[in-house]
């Protein structure tokens, strides 16, 4: 990933769809009840249990994705991969009658957090961190944590020093 990648629209929302398959904000999803008795993958689900559908392993099922530990955004631009609920590899907002309605909401601010920082800040590891050393795994939770807090340098890149200031928000 270069600078240049980020100035690409395109490709700064593959790296959204990218994060979001491999770390969805509920990886368990939120629990529903079943509303009639169905039978899944030889499974009896009785009418009222309540479900909990694990995207997090789907996402990472090696059955339905090439190499899925590997984080490569490209895999959201060579095909056209729906993420808000109608393609059941990547649920990160779930599916049906019940996914977030703040889908395209969500995927937009998030770009634009990450376009934002981007354009503000240089980012750097602390001294001595190697890339390799940042450890991406997630403590299992009903949220997303990451296990260990990720530690990044933030170094002002515009010379406004006013753009930098905190400004009071009247709610
Ligand atoms: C990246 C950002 C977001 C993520 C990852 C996310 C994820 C989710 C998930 C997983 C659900 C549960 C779906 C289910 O139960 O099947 C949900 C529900 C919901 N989300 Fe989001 N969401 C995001 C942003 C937003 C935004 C921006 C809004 C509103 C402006 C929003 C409003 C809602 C509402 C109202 C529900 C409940 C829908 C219902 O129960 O019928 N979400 N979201």
């Amino acid at each position: 990933m270069s600078e240049t990648d980020f100035q690409n629209l395109p490709y700064l929302l593959a790296v959204v769809k990218e994060s979001l398959r491999l770390h969805p904000a509920t990886p368990l999803m939120l629990p529903h009840k079943a509303s009639a008795s169905v039978k899944v993958g030889g499974y009896n689900i009785p009418k009222g249990a309540d479900v909990t559908v694990n995207v997090w392993a789907i996402a990472r099922n090696p059955d339905v994705w090439s190499n899925p530990q590997e984080y490569r955004p490209e895999r959201f631009l060579e095909k056209s991969i729906d993420i808000k609920g109608g393609d059941f590899r990547v649920l990160p907002f779930g599916a049906g009658r019940r996914a977030c309605p703040g889908a395209q909401l969500g995927i937009n601010l998030v770009a634009s957090m990450i376009g934002h920082l981007l354009h503000h800040f240089e980012w750097s590891l602390p001294e001595g961190t190697m890339p390799e050393d940042v450890d991406m795994t997630e403590s299992p939770g009903i949220v997303t944590f990451m296990s260990m807090p990720l530690q990044a340098v933030a170094k002002p890149r515009l010379d406004k020093e006013e753009l930098y200031n905190r400004v009071p928000v009247e709610m």
